[in-house]
């Protein structure tokens, strides 16, 4: 995320230019570099409007660059599971749209002719992708796109309007300086934003086009945010304002039942640690660890699982810590994994024991030296005066080990292991009615029992 105010815009100018640079010494085609717009305006799209809500796209292309990102990001929905059409009224006889053209076609996503437009686009479509000028445009829109972008600044809340680069019919540099122009819900600038997207007021406004080389942002001495990870587009302005007693999730999911799942509730459980870590979750073996204190006052933080089989699970901490305090005065525990992607829930509770000192030995100095370190360093739970009293003590210590020499693990550092009674197993459904299967152990039986819980 970046504030509005750190992000460089470009003239109609810059922004051509850039482009023919891209184009011409950098070495890129036009193929390449629409093909990766399209994608951004994909992504952001899909980082909004979920297919779930807003599955019935209409993609309205224009004649020149802007329009074929336009049939890029559509072919682009439709893999992520989208509904997209196409309106696109001039088409350009170059083979590379003739062939955006018939990759869409190979898909069966529907052309649609203005003339078979319906008066209210509202009717039928949830998105509409505003792909019908770029930083190109000039002038007065002309037909037919005129009378389309005339029914677009009619719309009411839907369907939401996402505008690629330029919301179409708007001043390149001076944005909707007429007023009345259209008023998209979400603006993907591609590259840099141009100088009108300081007038978008709209909810979203993300920057797509990933490929600009430091050579190109020093000299437009462009101030772009970083991308997330692997992202293709990243969010800029301000954060959306949400209404948060409407934010929820319709979970669909493969059913959970009773006759699919193992006896032994470990291996159940690494069943789904595996289908997690295959999924790519990141963190997956990050849990919520609860403890009591001799009051029976609760508390809970993150920490991370280090090892789990039929004698229990495992994770390292300070023995002095709150949590550690907290186990000393009451030695139950509580485990809660949630593994958001996958719509998955695992409980786990049971006593906890400190483990011997010889694991911990060994997993303490398995870990990078720079965190074995932190470990001494950190009176975990207590109060520190400033940040640079433990970078201070850190830097010593680096230097003091620098010679490659073992680092002694501190006494109050080590494992814990909580022996399970219970487990249960959550898999989100719709409607709220979620599979719940609980493991519990009866007295002197080591059978464990199989319940199925209400949602
Ligand atoms: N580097 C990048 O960021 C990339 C951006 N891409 C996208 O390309 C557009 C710019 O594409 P370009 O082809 O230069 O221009 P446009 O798509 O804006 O449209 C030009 C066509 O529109 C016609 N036009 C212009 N004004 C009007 C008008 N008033 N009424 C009707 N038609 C109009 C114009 O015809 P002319 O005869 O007027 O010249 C052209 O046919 C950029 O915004 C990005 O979306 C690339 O995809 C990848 C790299
Ligand atoms: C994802 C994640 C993993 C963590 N893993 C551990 C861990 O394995 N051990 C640990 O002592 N603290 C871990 N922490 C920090 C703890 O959440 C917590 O701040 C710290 O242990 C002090 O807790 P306490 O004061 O309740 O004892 C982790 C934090 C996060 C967010
Ligand atoms: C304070 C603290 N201790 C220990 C750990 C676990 O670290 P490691 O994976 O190096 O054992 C973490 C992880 O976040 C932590 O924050
Ligand atoms: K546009």
């Amino acid at each position: 995320m970046q504030d509005s105010a750190s992000v460089s815009y470009l003239s109609q100018r810059e922004a051509a230019e850039i482009d023919e640079t891209l184009m011409g010494p950098l070495g890129f085609s036009v193929d390449q570099l629409m093909e990766l717009a399209g994608l951004s305006v994909a992504t952001s799209v899909a980082e909004v409007y979920k297919p779930s809500e807003y599955s019935r796209v209409l993609a309205i292309c224009g004649p020149g660059n802007n329009g074929g990102d336009g049939l890029v990001a559509a072919r682009h929905l439709h893999h992520f599971g989208y509904k997209p059409s196409i309106c696109y009224p001039k088409r350009t006889p170059k083979s590379l749209y003739t062939g955006l053209v018939t990759q869409l076609e190979s898909l069966s996503v529907p052309f649609v002719s203005v003339d078979d437009l319906p008066e209210d686009l509202s009717e039928d479509f949830d998105v509409i992708i505003d792909a019908i000028f770029g930083f190109s445009f000039h002038g007065a829109p002309r037909p037919p796109f005129d009378d389309i972008i005339r029914r677009l600044q009619t719309l009411q809340k839907r369907p939401v309007i996402v505008s690629v680069d330029i919301p179409s019919g708007w001043h390149v540099e001076e944005g909707d300086h007429e007023g009345g122009g259209i008023k998209p819900d979400m603006l993907v600038s591609l590259t840099a934003p141009k100088l009108c997207a300081k007038s978008f007021s709209g909810p979203h406004h993300f920057l797509g086009g990933r490929f600009v080389p430091p050579s190109v942002a020093e000299k437009y001495k462009l101030e772009l945010p970083s991308y997330p990870g692997t992202s293709m587009c990243v969010r800029i302005g301000k954060p959306p304002k949400v209404d948060i007693s409407a934010m929820r999730v319709n979970y669909v999911s493969p059913e959970l039942l009773e006759d699919q799942v193992e006896s032994d509730p470990v291996l159940q459980f690494r069943k789904w640690f595996d289908e997690a870590v295959a999924a790519g979750l990141r963190e997956t073996n990050a849990m919520a660890l609860s403890t009591t204190n001799k009051d029976r006052k609760p508390s809970s933080r993150m920490v991370l699982l280090k090892g789990f089989d039929e004698n229990g699970f495992v994770w390292f901490t300070n023995y002095e810590s709150k949590k550690g305090s907290d186990l000393s005065e009451n030695p139950f525990a509580a485990l809660l994994f949630y593994w958001e992607d996958m719509n998955r829930q695992v409980r786990i509770e049971g006593p906890v024991e400190r483990i011997s000192e010889e694991e911990s030995e060994n997993y303490y100095h398995s870990r990078p030296r720079g965190s074995q370190i932190g470990a001494i360093v950190s009176k975990q739970s207590s109060v520190v005066p400033g940040r640079h009293v433990l970078y201070d003590e850190y830097e010593e210590l680096t230097k003091k080990y620098s010679d490659g020499s073992v680092i002694p693990k501190p006494k109050n550092w080590g494992g814990f292991r909580l022996k399970p009674n219970l487990f249960e197993f959550w898999q989100g459904q719709p409607s709220r009615l979620h599979d719940r299967l609980q493991y519990s152990l009866q007295e002197g039986n080591p059978a464990w029992i199989i319940r199925r819980l209400a949602p």
